[in-house]
């Protein structure tokens, strides 16, 4: 192994990379966690913040003014807060979590920054108090950059670079300014970091996750859907051809005479010839029909919305795809054919019964001679 592709390993490693074809599970898998974050961010603002305000009656009586910028300040966070809870009662699958938790964020940390420079100018004011506050809100708001650091600018962007010129409005002398921008400048690099590991981490959690999902859901020796898999599909397909009134064909597949080829080449040309017709069936049909691996040398196809004719073209198809070219193997290239029985579905149909069907279908194409297309009665 050469030290490039090591160092490359290492990263993959440390800034793992979410596949193209787990984008979308990686979509949902993001959106569900920013609901998550979002709906306990909110619940934790209503009930601190008007506790904080409440302390500050409490401890700073007399001064009105800073209850009143203060309180302005955390109007517009509660808000967005409240806004949370109720798209989550309303909408609970929409596409609302991410935007609106990025937005809950900046208004938090546009509060934080405008309580701080405020704070620091007040006499007798609670500053210390606010800059411990900075610090506590900078850790919680970095559970909302569920992108990891390029959510960074759009939370504390703007905060941040008003910093000053709320400093210097609030009557902070020029000179001091840099001063007080040390923590929150010191907070926003380790914010920047940890924004970054959990980052990665959601990534490197949602990838194991994956692969058991994906690993409980194929054959190991195909790649294809295995029996529970289909199942599900051919489950969904029925419910959807009864609610759209289309129909969807069931093709049950199964190779001829495959124990002489095990007997005559071993077990292991046996599995090469498996793989081969897996990815011939695959090539053969459409992106939104299901391949799987139903049995031993046994393989179940779902075509949908689709009516005898086309059905019986499909199979047909499959059947020259897997004659019409030798299979390579380690023991050289094999003639190799397919019986095939095929069904579709009526209104009278569970599945079950279309698969019966097909199977009746595929020992009639057994019988009548192999290497055929039958249709069920
Ligand atoms: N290599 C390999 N062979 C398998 C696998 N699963 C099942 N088989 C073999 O598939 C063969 C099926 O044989 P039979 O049921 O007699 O059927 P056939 O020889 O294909 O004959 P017909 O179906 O009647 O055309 C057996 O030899 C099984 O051992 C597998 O995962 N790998």
């Amino acid at each position: 192994m050469t030290v490039g592709s090591s160092a490359r390993r290492l990263m993959a490693m440390i800034f793992p990379t979410v596949p193209a074809a787990w984008q979308a599970d990686f979509e949902t898998f993001q959106r569900q966690l920013a609901r998550r974050i979002a709906v306990v961010a909110a619940l934790a603002i209503l009930i601190l913040l008007p506790a904080f305000q409440f302390i500050d009656y409490v401890i700073y009586e007399s001064q009105d003014d800073l209850h009143l910028h203060n309180a302005l300040w955390r109007l517009p966070v509660s808000l967005a807060a409240l806004g949370i809870l109720f798209l989550r009662w309303k909408q609970p699958d929409g596409a609302w979590p991410r935007p609106l938790l990025l937005l809950m964020a900046f208004a938090l940390m546009t509060m934080m920054v405008g309580i701080f420079a405020n704070d620091k100018v007040f006499q007798g004011g609670p500053a210390d108090y606010t800059s411990q506050g900075l610090i506590i809100t900078i850790a919680a708001v970095s559970m909302a950059a569920t992108r990891g650091l390029r959510d960074i600018p759009v939370i504390y962007g703007l905060p941040f670079l008003s910093l000053p010129f709320l400093l210097i409005h609030n009557g902070v002398a020029l000179s001091s300014v840099t001063t007080h921008l040390v923590y929150p400048a010191a907070m926003l690099v380790v914010a920047c970091i940890v924004v970054e590991l959990i980052y990665h981490s959601n990534i490197r959690s949602f990838m194991a996750n994956q692969q058991l999902k994906e690993s409980a859901m194929t054959d190991p020796l195909t790649g294809l859907l295995n029996r529970r898999a289909m199942s599900k599909e051919l489950t969904t397909a029925h419910a959807r051809s009864l609610r759209h009134e289309v129909r969807y064909a069931i093709i049950m597949a199964d190779l001829d005479r495959f124990k002489r080829v095990n007997d005559a080449h071993g077990h292991d040309v046996g599995d090469q010839v498996l793989v081969e017709l897996g990815n011939r069936l695959t090539t053969s049909l459409r992106r939104e029909d299901r391949v799987s691996r139903w049995g031993g040398e046994e393989f179940l196809m779902l075509v949908q919305d689709t009516d005898e004719s086309a059905s019986l073209e499909v199979a047909e198809k499959i059947r020259k795809a897997v004659e019409e070219a030798p299979f390579p193997t380690s023991a050289g290239p094999l003639p190799i054919t397919l019986s095939l029985g095929l069904a579709l579905n009526s209104e009278r149909d569970t599945t079950e019964t279309v698969i019966i069907r097909a199977d009746k279908a595929l020992y009639q194409a057994k019988q009548n001679g192999r290497n055929r297309v039958e249709l069920a009665e």
